[in-house]
């Protein structure tokens, strides 16, 4: 993506762009305009405009976006076209809660094995899927085409787990544990901060008082 010059603000739009269009799609929505669609989103029309042109537009003058192609065409852009085998490490508060969350699985997110080092855990299912200890984490990873590993461990243990993924071939880290994670380049990693998108809100509540004259 980056190498087709399209920008990490474009690239973030995407995902937004995919669910709305996705809501719209159940709906029986064919058509809409960027300007439509704008207003739904809460983006200006223009801006819209300017993302989907990085990719050859989708849109027709007059006609507007046909919704069931165009977020056909992002989940291409998004790799959403293919599934990707994931399992998850740490299988405590988020790790549970996470593998729980029957909808990965319809962007086809497919949950592979969910892995403790507590015994108390061992054997717990979850949605079909049982807990396993760590000694069988790598036979999953070689056996099982698994694409994506979400690290919902504590941050001390980070670093060994991402390495014994990375050794068993895993480029793609979805990481919760609030560390960073020195990776080879060809590993991508996500990292996840929920506290972050609380700040933000924190922020704006704070502003709106500020605004409202409110203590
Ligand atoms: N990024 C975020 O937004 C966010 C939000 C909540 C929690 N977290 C982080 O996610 C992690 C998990 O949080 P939680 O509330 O689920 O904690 P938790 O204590 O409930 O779960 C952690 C689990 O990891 C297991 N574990 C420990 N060492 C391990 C290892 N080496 N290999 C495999 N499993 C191991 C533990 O046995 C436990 O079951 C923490 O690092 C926490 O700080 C991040």
């Amino acid at each position: 993506m980056e190498s087709r010059g399209i920008s990490k603000a474009v690239i973030g739009r995407l995902p937004r762009y995919y669910r709305y269009l996705g809501e719209l799609n159940e709906a029986g929505v064919e058509r809409i305009s960027s300007s439509d669609l704008s207003k739904k989103m809460h983006v200006t029309a223009s801006q819209i405009r300017q993302d989907l042109n990085n990719f050859g537009g989708f849109g027709q003058q007059g006609y507007g976006y046909n919704v069931k192609y165009l977020r056909t065409e992002i989940g291409k852009i998004l790799g959403l076209d293919q599934s990707h085998n994931m399992v998850i490490i740490g299988a405590g508060n988020l790790g549970q809660a996470l593998a729980n969350y029957a909808s990965f699985a319809r962007n086809g997110f497919i949950l592979k094995g969910i892995f403790d080092v507590n015994p108390e855990l061992k054997g717990k299912v979850i949605r079909d899927i049982p807990i396993r200890m760590m000694d069988e984490l790598e036979t999953v990873l070689q056996e099982e085409n698994i694409d994506i590993a979400a690290l919902t461990i504590p941050k001390t243990k980070a670093v060994e787990v991402s390495d014994i993924l990375v050794r068993n071939g895993i480029k793609a880290i979805w990481n919760f544990a609030h560390t960073d994670l020195n990776l080879p380049k060809d590993v991508i990693v996500e990292s996840v901060h929920l506290s972050d998108s609380l700040m933000k809100l924190s922020y704006n509540i704070t502003r709106y008082k500020e605004e409202h004259g409110e203590d």
